[in-house]
This record gives C-alpha cells, structure tokens and sequence, in this order.
C-alpha cells in the first residue's frame, strides 16, 4: 500500500520507517529540511534504538523516501498525521496548529477514497472537527484516529509489534483500509479495537494519564516513606505481587518527563475544563504537582547533602534525557535538577550517552562532558537521574576513587545502597531510609 507520513519526529520517523520495513511504499513528509535531509540519507535525525537498521535498509531499496513536499504525499491512499501537540505556551492545552496546517496543506493532494489517520496525541473533539473540515477542503477523502503507544527506547519494537491497535472511524471502508495497513500484526493476533472518534482520543489520553497517575502514586507513597523510615521501592515490590495492580511503572524516583506525559495530562485537565468537567480529571493537577515536587525533592536533597549550601560545590549529573536509550530532553526530570542546582550556584557537570547534544541546544550556560570518568572527577556529590545501564552498572570503588566527596543522591533507585554504603559513601535514594 502507499502511504505518506506527515511530521518525520519521533512518532513519524518510526512510523514511516516501520510500514516500510513491513513492505509498505512510503514518504515521509516533514518541514524540517534537515531532518528530511538525514532520513533521506538513510540517517536518524535522534537516537532510537534500532532505527537505524531500517531506516537504512528501506531507504536503499527505495521503498521508503522522504520529502519537504507535501506535494509529493500525493498518490498515497493511506495519510498518517504525526506531527507535534505540544504545550501551548502560556496555558495547559495542546497547541494544534501544526495539526491544522497538516491537514489543510495536504488536503489538495488527496485523491478518491484517501484516509487522513490521524496518529498525534490531540484533545478529544477535534478528530471531528477536522473531519468536518475535511468534508469542506476535500469531500472525496475521509478522516481515522488511530493513537500510538510507542514508548521512546522501544519505539520500533512497539510499532511492529504494537500490544494493541485503536481505530477511531465513522466509516466502515476505513477499517479495511487501517487493517491492510497493519496486516502483519493482525494476523500476528494484536488485539484491534474499532471505535468512534472521541473513543479513540480519550484512549490515547486516558492510557498516558493512567501511567502518569501510576508513577505519582508511588512518589506519593515515596514521601509518606521520606518521613518514616520505609523503603518505598519494597513496598512497590510488595504492591506489584498483586496483579490487579503489577509491579511495571511503580518505579518512585525523581519522576517522569518526556514530550508527552507532562504535556498529555496538562491538555487533559485542559480540555476537561473546557467540556465543564474539570472536576472529572482534577486529581491529574495533584499527579502534576506531585511529580514536580520529585525533582524539587532532589534539588533540596542536594543542598542538605553539601552541608546546606550548592555554591560553587562541584556535582556530577548523570543523565539529562528523560529516560535511558533516548535523546530527548523534553521537560526532562533530569536537565530540570541540573538547571536549578546550577542556578543555585553550583559547579555542575552533567553527562549522557545520547542527550548531550540536545541539553546543549536548550541550556547552554551547563558544562557537559561526554565522559562519565570526567564528569566524576572530584565531585563533592553525585547525583544520578536518568537510570542509563552504564550508571547503574557504576562500581561503587572504582567511582570512589574518582570523586572528591563520596556522596551520591540515586534519583532512580536503581543502585544497591548496601554495595555503595560498603564502599564508604553516603548513599541517599528516593523514599528508601
Ligand atoms: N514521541 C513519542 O514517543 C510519541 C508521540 N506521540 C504523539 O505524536 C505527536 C508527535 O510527537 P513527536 O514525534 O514526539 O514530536 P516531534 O516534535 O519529534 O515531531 C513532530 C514533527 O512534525 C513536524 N511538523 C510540524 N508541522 C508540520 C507540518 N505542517 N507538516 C509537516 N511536518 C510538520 C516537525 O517539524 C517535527 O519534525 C505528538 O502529538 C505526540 O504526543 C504519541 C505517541 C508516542
Ligand atoms: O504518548 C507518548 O508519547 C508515550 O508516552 C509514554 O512513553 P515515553 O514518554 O516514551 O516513556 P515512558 O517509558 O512512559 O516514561 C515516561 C517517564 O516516566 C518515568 N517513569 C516511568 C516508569 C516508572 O516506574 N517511573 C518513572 O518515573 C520515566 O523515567 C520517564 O521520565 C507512554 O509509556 C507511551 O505508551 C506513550 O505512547
């Protein structure tokens, strides 16, 4: 089937990458010209974890081409919109105009029995909007929602093998459209739910505000253990043998980030306001502010650790991206802490795998190192806040002989506090005596 994919960021370059491995002729459309430039070259314009390996291959075979044009999305039967929702600024709901502009520039070019999918995360209500818009500018095609679940670091995975699939139609054609689309995990038995529009939207967001809801919960229990000796990543372990409840996503740290938690329960609590039920959704503004008092949490740990004062105290940070095996930065938990310990006057070096080129770009004014052994380097704290393999594998000696002062602040829970205490430090987790 030929398809184009409008937006080429880290939904739709997975996205596009992906139908094409699966044997579907695609062209990836962003507006981006140096984004379009690296994937046509075969090049991820990010890092995620074997997309390389098929952007490479589908782009040799010519399968799969990517273009400025929106012009050239003409021809496709299938239209996939992926790009961005982000927070609007100065308010909490999503900023659709790049979704406006998607679906108006390609709008000319869609020929008889074109399905528009849309795939971004938008409120609930405007897969309607713009299938009446679209009933204007081009009566000939139709509209589908059809949310993604990727999660960043197993994109691709979660896009081949997707553990469910939503469609959001008002039309029957549509299902058999979406379903050629995704054959091969039909007929690998992934679950697939045909629904109307609204139902699809409020899936995408009611999953996100779930987990969110998940990981705040935890962090709750994290303060109520704060202030009485337990250790909460015991009683998560505790909590997860249940299986009505799971043990997955109750990791309390320093919270959670990313390009679309933060935003995603903000536009819900948003948009909920606006239909008259913000009551309805009004615990998210708690998940929110609990998430955001983590990171506020770490930063006053900090001080404490340093005798009471940041000033001019050396503090390795490891991690900036908001989870391990990504690149992105976006509202991350853990640039937020280096930011404002370094606002706090503190010599802050900050290192990642992946995000260093990104943190950059957005807060220059920080020292960053590629080298973990070099950030380390007479450190009078560490702080650790994105859990990457490489820092929870760290050897509690030899990093010992790197710093100046043992003291470590693990914003993940992801060390051994007994093997770090053995080596002589001051081992200080989240929620955990
Ligand atoms: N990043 C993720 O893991 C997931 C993202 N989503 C949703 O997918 C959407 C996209 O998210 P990301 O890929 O992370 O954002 P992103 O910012 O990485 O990518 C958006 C892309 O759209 C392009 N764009 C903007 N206006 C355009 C236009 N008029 N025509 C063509 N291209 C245009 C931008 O240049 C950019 O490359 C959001 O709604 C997000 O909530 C949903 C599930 C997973
Ligand atoms: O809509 C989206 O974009 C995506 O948002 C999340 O995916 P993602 O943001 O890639 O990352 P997650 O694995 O969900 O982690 C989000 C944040 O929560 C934090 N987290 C996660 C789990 C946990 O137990 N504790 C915790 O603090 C992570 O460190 C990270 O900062 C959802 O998991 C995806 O299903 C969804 O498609």
């Amino acid at each position: 089937m030929r398809i184009s994919v409008v937006g080429c960021g880290y939904l739709g370059a997975v996205h596009a990458s992906a139908m094409a491995h699966l044997g579907h002729e695609v062209i990836g459309i962003d507006v981006d010209e140096r984004k379009i430039e690296a994937l046509a070259a075969g090049r991820p314009p990010f890092f995620e974890p074997g997309l390389a390996d098929i952007l490479t291959s589908a782009t040799s075979t010519g399968r799969l081409r990517f273009s400025t044009d929106i012009g050239d999305a003409a021809g496709a039967e299938v239209h996939f919109i992926a790009v961005g929702t982000p927070q609007m600024a100065g308010s909490d709901a999503a900023d659709l105009r790049y979704v406006d502009a998607a679906v108006e520039s390609l709008a000319p070019h869609l020929g008889e029995g074109a399905l528009v999918v849309g795939k971004s995360t938008v409120p609930v209500g405007t897969a309607g909007r713009l299938a009446e818009r679209l009933a204007e500018i081009a009566p000939h095609a139709r509209l589908a929602w059809n949310p993604e679940f990727l999660r960043e670091g197993f994109a691709v995975k979660d896009t081949i093998e997707p553990d469910r699939l939503v469609y959001g139609v008002a039309d029957a054609r549509a299902v058999h459209q979406l379903d050629d689309v995704y054959r091969a995990a039909i007929d690998a038995g992934t679950p697939r739910l045909v629904t109307d529009y609204a139902t699809a939207e409020l899936v995408k967001v009611a999953a996100n505000a779930f987990l969110a809801t998940k990981i705040s919960f935890i962090n709750a229990m994290a303060e109520i253990a704060e202030v009485t000796g337990a250790d909460v990543t015991q009683l998560a372990d505790a909590l997860g043998h249940d299986v009505r409840i799971g043990r997955r996503f109750l990791n309390a740290g320093v919270g959670f980030g990313g390009g679309c938690l933060p935003k995603d329960i903000r536009a819900f609590s948003a948009r909920a306001e606006e239909l008259g039920r913000g009551e309805a959704v009004g615990f998210l503004r708690e998940v929110d502010a609990i998430n955001l008092r983590r990171r506020q949490r770490v930063v006053d740990l900090a001080v404490e650790a340093l005798g009471g004062t940041a000033y001019r105290r050396r503090i390795a940070v490891l991690g900036v991206t908001f989870k391990p095996d990504s690149d992105d930065v976006r509202d991350s938990p853990a640039l937020d802490v280096a930011v404002q310990l370094t606002g706090l006057g503190a010599e802050v070096v900050a290192t990642d795998p992946q995000g260093i080129e990104n943190a950059r770009a957005r807060h220059p004014q920080l020292e960053y190192v590629a080298a973990t052994a070099e950030a380390l380097r007479g450190a009078d704290l560490v702080v650790l806040v994105t859990e990457w393999q490489e820092y929870r594998e760290l050897d509690p000696v030899a990093t010992g002989a790197l710093v100046g002062r043992r003291v470590i602040i693990d914003g993940r829970n992801v060390l051994d506090p007994e093997a770090w205490r053995g080596a002589g430090w001051t081992y200080h987790g989240l929620g955990r005596p």
